[in-house]
């Protein structure tokens, strides 16, 4: 499905009805990241997200977002064009749309295994095999200092959002109660240890869910190679200091993160 090029934001038309997703791209590749790292996997990436890191490698769903608007059912269709057993919903944000959880179940009830790709802000009750959470820390807030690696958009009022939005332990606990998951957090710098070493501990202790360290995911920063090269180091050393696990980014190192892969 080609990318469509509406960036007029995230209002639905009126013909629209309530069954339909803003839907960036749908792609199939190799899971780059996570516990399923290399596993062949079709991509629906939804547009539209409630929180602005400036990291954020997917630009044209957050700082920019462009999409069409499609029926679940339509969804569902181009997934099944490419074959597969495993689907990765994606965004943006995936799980601040209402019909996502009709996506959800209808690939579950189609015998798809699904991941979600979410930050962890927003609960929804559905079909999801893993949760892949990524809370966003305080070094992913935009700041002056920081601007939106995409672009130039204006922080200000994001900034404040971003900081105020980027972190719920009751949907974090939802979702950790829900689904099988992973915490994966995104490393830019070593005071970051010490915001994770806090946010699990805390999430330990407003969830019922069992959270092992081995649950616990360093990904370093970087949508280049030769930016990866730069990050991945100090976050293998974090995950070895804790007992953490790495993640690395197969997509980046394969294919320079570019769009479809
Ligand atoms: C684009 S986000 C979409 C899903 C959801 N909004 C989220 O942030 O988890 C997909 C994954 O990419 C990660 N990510 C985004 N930009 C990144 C970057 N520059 N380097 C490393 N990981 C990044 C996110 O933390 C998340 O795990
Ligand atoms: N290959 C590949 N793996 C991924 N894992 C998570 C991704 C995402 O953007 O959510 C992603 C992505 O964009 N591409
Ligand atoms: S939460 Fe995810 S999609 Fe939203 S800005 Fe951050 S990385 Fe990008
Ligand atoms: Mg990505």
């Amino acid at each position: 499905m080609p990318v469509n090029t509406d960036a007029s934001g995230l209002d639905a038309p009126e013909e629209v009805d309530e069954s339909a997703l803003p839907i960036n791209e749908v792609f199939h590749s190799l899971q780059g990241e996570g516990r399923l790292a290399g596993v062949p996997s079709t991509f629906v990436r939804t547009s539209g997200c409630n929180l602005r890191c400036w990291f954020c490698d997917s630009y044209h769903t957050s700082w920019e977002p462009t999409h069409g608007w499609f029926d679940v059912a339509d969804v569902v269709e181009q997934v099944e064009t490419h074959g597969g057993d495993h689907v990765v919903v994606t965004g943006g944000e995936p799980m601040i749309h209402d019909a996502v959880a009709d996506l959800l179940s209808e690939l579950s009830s189609r015998g798809y295994h699904t991941t979600v790709e979410t930050n962890g802000t927003v609960f929804r009750d559905t079909a999801v095999d893993l949760a892949s959470i990524s809370p966003k820390l305080a070094t992913s807030t935009p700041t002056a200092e920081r601007p939106p690696a995409g672009g130039d958009a204006d922080v200000g009022v994001w900034g404040d959002r971003h900081e105020r939005d980027r972190l719920d332990y009751d949907a974090l606990a939802s979702l950790v109660e829900a689904y099988d998951f992973q915490l994966k957090f995104v490393v830019t710098s070593r005071e970051d240890l010490a915001e994770i070493e806090s946010l699990v501990d805390e999430l330990r202790a407003v969830s019922s869910a069992r959270i092992r360290d081995a649950d616990v995911l360093l990904m370093p920063e970087g949508t280049t190679p030769e930016r990866l090269a730069k990050t991945r180091g100090l976050t293998a050393e974090l995950a070895l200091e804790h007992g953490y696990r790495y993640t690395p980014r197969l997509h980046v190192d394969l294919w320079n993160d570019a769009p479809g892969t």
